[in-house]
């Protein structure tokens, strides 16, 4: 699926691909490399194979200070997942942050805010490929939530295949949307129902829910909670486990489980999109994203 199609020429000049030694397969050392194999991405990903674990890759999202999930952060998201998904050296990815105490803040605001129905329809676009891409990805994935999630960064940890969430009370995780007067799509409420059950997944939307790591756990929002210095361990033990099992027959059931969700949104992908600008160009929800921008700012004091 080529994803570059349509892409802004910015966004496609960001995404050159980054040096890397000849011949180098992500995973495999290039011939008279030396050094091991190098990492790929781009400005906002990093892609490093994981030196511990062949066929790993880690993928740490930098878009600091909050890894809101821009146009161009999501792009750069995709592309890098696309690279990973074609790259038969890879079976599993482990998702990670490189912004401290944030994984990420979710749909970066400044894209549904102040923005014309065009710019809202290529974002929401994008928003729709990379829980697409990471839902119904060939590979192990695996959330290594180092932060915070609110909503579209709690969409990012439950489209994983396994979460494992940082034991600190600060790293909350939920879809929080009703919180800035606006609704999670009903893709984001059908992985939550699937992650959590319906009713605990009703109570959390309406509520707007963001459960520390305990309740997460509880609840099963999350798979497990380890102190903070153990995510990344934990997530690399995790999936050696997934990766005993071979590709094809656990491929196979991923999608035997995941491919109706996945489905409900495949058959009215621009339906959905339309309705998306319809709702977010309404005044009264310009009016409540207003107001919750204002508030994050005044928190700054
Ligand atoms: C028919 C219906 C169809 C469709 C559905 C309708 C609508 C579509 C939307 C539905 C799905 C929405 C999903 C979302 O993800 S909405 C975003 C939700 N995110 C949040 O609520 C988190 C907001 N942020 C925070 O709470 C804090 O920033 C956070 C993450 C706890 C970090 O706190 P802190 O470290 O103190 O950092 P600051 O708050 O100072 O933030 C630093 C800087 O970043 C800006 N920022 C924060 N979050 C976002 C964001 N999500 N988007 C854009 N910008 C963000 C913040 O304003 C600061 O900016 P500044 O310039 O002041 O430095």
């Amino acid at each position: 699926m080529a994803l570059t199609v349509g892409l802004r020429p910015l966004t496609r000049a960001l995404l050159r691909p980054w040096a890397r030694v000849p011949g180098a397969a992500l995973g495999r050392p290039a011939a008279g490399s030396g050094d091991g194999v190098r990492c790929f991405g781009s400005p906002r990903v990093l892609v490093e194979p994981d030196p511990a674990a062949v066929g790993v890759a880690v993928m740490k999202m930098r878009n600091p200070p909050v890894n809101s999930l821009s146009l161009e952060f999501l792009t750069e998201l995709l592309i890098s997942l696309e690279k990973l998904e074609n790259d038969k050296t890879f079976r599993g990815i482990i998702i990670t942050s490189d912004c401290p105490g944030i994984f990420s803040a979710g749909l970066d605001l400044l894209e549904m805010y102040g923005r014309d129905p065009a710019h809202c329809a290529e974002y929401w676009k994008a928003v729709q490929e990379l829980w697409l891409r990471v839902y119904l990805s060939n590979l192990v994935v695996i959330g290594a939530i180092n932060g915070i999630s609110p909503a579209g960064g709690c969409l990012l940890s439950l489209s994983c295949d396994y979460r494992v969430l940082a034991n600190n009370p600060k790293y909350a995780i939920g879809l929080n949307e009703t919180l800035l007067g606006i609704i999670a799509p009903f893709w984001f409420k059908d992985v939550l129902v699937n992650t959590i059950g319906h009713r605990a997944a009703e109570r959390a939307l309406q509520l707007g829910f963001l459960f520390p790591p305990s309740d997460a756990l509880q609840v099963g929002i999350v798979d497990q909670v380890v102190p903070e210095d153990q995510v990344q361990s934990t997530a690399r033990s995790v999936m050696a486990q997934w990766l005993a099992i071979p590709d094809h027959a656990r491929q196979l059931t991923k999608n035997l489980v995941r491919k109706p969700t996945a489905d409900r949104l495949l058959q009215q992908r621009d339906a959905d999109i339309q309705n998306f600008v319809r709702f977010i160009s309404r005044d009264s929800i310009q009016k409540s994203l207003h107001v919750y921008l204002e508030k994050l700012k005044q928190k700054k004091g």
